[in-house]
């Protein structure tokens, strides 16, 4: 019997699909956050697993029979679509949170159906991952084309073209891609651009294909680092990831490993932005200060204080003015693109002129009309945007178009004048875990509001604000 056959022979009536504690995070999609400006974030605020880490992570799962159990994993929407994503496919998805220290376990011992479907997967892009691994293990992956953030166009043309190098046969059918390969073969890949969701799918794929793969030109970033880490605990035979060449061995068989996912460095770093527009004293607990250097290189530029507390914790202050720097986006260890919309805020709050440059993706100043819309002035210019501080941005009505920009929106919010409301937190939600309970903790005055039919006195959060 084939590979993919036997796969599919192995019905069990033990296929059993649950989550013992319920996420709890998928708010009503018409959420919104009410914000009133003015109050210096004072305390320790605690950084979540990096939900960046976390979707590669679950991912590759499916490339053992044993169970993987995940800790630190965020409690954000994205990990819940990644769940239900797996369990669609046959898999045991077990998450549980607080006392069971935001862990997952997964078994993807049957996975009957190598689908990642429309359904759910479009509203992300980390749904992509589960190509390299699914034609890797059951020998067919049929992966609906990702959505995710709305920041340019998300091509996969490189996952393709590497499975492709590796020996798979792809055809595209009713907006499914599909990848056949009864075994993987290693091959020597040169990405034609570093891509980080790429050079992860095409890892995941090499680890179970017969012999050697080089990869040249992969993506430094450390959530590739992390994955790699949990797929030697599985066994796997890797070396260089974190570096831009990759060298993996192929072996037949992964096992179960249990893996601790590393901090979130975007949340850590939009947190230190928090403390640094609201003039506050803030302690950002629970990070890792070796991936934060370009973002505390630019912070320090403009003249915050950031001091390591001991190996996990930063605090970061703003005494005097803070000063326009420039900011071009890179590859990690460069400043991150998903920094940009953030770091945009605190521009507005800059003495001087600062200019913003977004390499990565072409499609990435949504949030500008929003911070106009506040007060700012901010002028686009192609890939570069002109911002002139400081100044005093004012309460409104503003709309989330993406994750980073509602980050974006919510600090500018934090030193606005009045109460502002963010509409479409669902955003928001994809990646930050409680955000309005942790800001609140600090001393900000946030609070969500749902508005399911209209109805604003659904309000989940009252306190605070
Ligand atoms: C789930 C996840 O980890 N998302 C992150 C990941 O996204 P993601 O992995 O999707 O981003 P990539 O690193 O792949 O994209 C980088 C650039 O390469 C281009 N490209 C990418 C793949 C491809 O096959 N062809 C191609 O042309 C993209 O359009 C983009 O211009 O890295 C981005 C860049 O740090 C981050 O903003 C995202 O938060
Ligand atoms: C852009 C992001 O996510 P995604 O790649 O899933 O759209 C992000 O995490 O900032």
């Amino acid at each position: 019997m084939s590979k993919v056959a036997s796969h599919f022979a192995v019905k069990s009536s033990k296929l059993l699909v649950y989550s013992k504690i319920s996420i709890g995070a998928i708010k009503p999609i018409m959420d919104k956050f009410v914000v009133r400006g003015g109050n210096p974030l004072l305390g320790t605020i605690r950084v979540s697993g990096a939900k960046n880490s976390a979707l590669p992570c679950m991912a590759a799962a499916i490339l053992t029979e044993d169970e993987v159990v995940l800790e630190n994993i965020p409690q954000v929407q994205d990990i819940e679509t990644e769940r239900k994503l797996l369990v669609s496919m046959g898999a045991e998805v077990e998450l549980g949170y607080g006392r069971a220290q935001h862990r997952t376990t997964i078994s993807c011992r049957v996975l009957s159906d190598p689908t990642a479907k429309y359904e759910i997967v479009k509203t992300m892009r980390a749904s992509s991952l589960v190509l390299g691994p699914l034609v890797a293990r059951t020998g067919l992956a049929r992966v609906a084309m990702p959505g995710g953030c709305a920041i340019g166009g998300r091509p996969i043309d490189l996952h393709i073209k590497g499975l492709e190098s590796m020996g798979a046969v792809i055809s595209y059918e009713h907006g499914y891609i599909e990848a056949r390969a009864e075994r993987l073969k290693g091959a020597h890949i040169v990405f034609d651009k570093v891509t980080v969701t790429g050079t992860e799918d095409l890892l995941m794929a090499a680890v179970l294909a017969e012999g050697e793969s080089l990869f040249e030109n992969c993506a430094r970033e450390p959530e590739v680092t992390d994955l790699a880490a949990l797929l030697t605990a599985m066994g796997a035979n890797i070396e260089g990831a974190g570096t831009a060449t990759i060298r993996v061995k192929g072996v037949d068989k992964l096992h179960g490993a249990r893996h601790r996912i590393n901090p979130d460095r975007i949340e850590a770093g939009t947190f230190l932005i928090a403390g640094a527009i609201t003039g506050g004293d803030l302690c950002v607990a629970n990070c890792n200060p070796s991936h934060l250097g370009a973002i505390i290189g630019k912070l320090t530029e403009a003249g915050a204080r950031i001091d390591p507390i001991n190996g996990e914790s930063l605090r970061v202050r703003s005494e005097g003015t803070l000063k326009a720097v420039e900011v071009s986006t890179q590859e990690y260890p460069g400043f991150p693109t998903d920094m940009q919309a953030q770091y945009m805020a605190l521009a507005t709050q800059s003495e001087g002129t600062s200019q913003i440059t977004e390499n990565i993706f072409e499609n990435r100043f949504m949030h500008v009309q929003e911070l106009v819309r506040m007060g700012a002035d901010i002028r686009v210019e192609g890939r570069t945007a002109t911002i002139r501080g400081k100044s005093q941005l004012s309460s409104a009505a503003v709309m989330c178009s993406d994750l980073r920009a509602s980050a974006s929106l919510v600090l500018a919010a934090l030193v606005a004048d009045g109460e502002s409301i963010l509409d479409r937190v669902y955003h928001m939600d994809r990646g930050y875990e409680h955000i309005e309970e942790k800001l609140r903790g600090v001393g900000a005055q946030i609070r969500r509001m749902g508005n399911v039919f209209g109805n604003p006195k659904r309000e989940t959060v009252a306190a605070g604000a």
